[in-house]
């Protein structure tokens, strides 16, 4: 491959969908997550794309924070290279993810922002709310996230910054 091609999001995805690159991915929700979570899973299964299910695993009342922050801890420490988080609105997981250092989680409700998210703030975690889209709009907002590449450059070092506010809170 080219370093052209190690740049570009379209020629990952070809390789990617050839079985070269294979993704390990965290995934998790709270209760209201919990059915969009598994049908993500039925997707990322057909897709034979691996990985971890990290909770919860029923409609039993949960708090989002906890899952969260297994699934934020198990992507910053590398054992995973993406995550996936699902509550009612997204909005919770997300900003609990995002206390993890190191976490850039994104909350998606559109393949625009899905594909920008990867390619922009080189974002490793991918929020969605189940109480606002559907099963067919999520998937194909997880597909968009994981076949985009970031483009460093410029968005590298306001990346940078991001995580320099995270040195100055020390
Ligand atoms: O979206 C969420 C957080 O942002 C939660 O899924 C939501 O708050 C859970 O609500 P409830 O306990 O009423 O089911």
């Amino acid at each position: 491959m080219s370093l052209l091609c190690a740049l570009c999001y379209k020629c990952i995805y070809k390789v990617f969908e050839r079985g070269e690159i294979k993704l390990k991915l965290a995934i998790g929700s709270d209760h209201a997550g919990f059915n969009l979570k598994e049908a993500v899973k039925k997707h990322l299964d057909k897709k034979g794309i691996e990985y971890k299910d990290f909770g919860t695993y029923s409609e039993e009342s949960c708090d989002y924070p906890d899952i969260a922050k297994d699934v934020a801890l198990a992507v910053k420490n590398g054992q995973y290279d993406f995550g996936i988080l699902i509550c009612g609105t997204g909005i919770g997981i997300s900003i609990a993810a995002n206390k993890v250092r190191g976490i850039r989680a994104a909350l998606c409700h559109d393949t625009f922002s899905a594909k920008a998210a990867r390619a922009h703030n080189n974002a490793n975690i991918l929020a969605m709310g189940a109480r606002v889209i559907g099963e067919g709009l999520a998937c194909e907002i997880v597909d968009a996230f994981l076949s985009s590449a970031f483009e460093g450059g410029r968005h590298q070092r306001r990346v940078d910054k991001i995580h320099l506010i995270e040195d100055e809170q020390q």
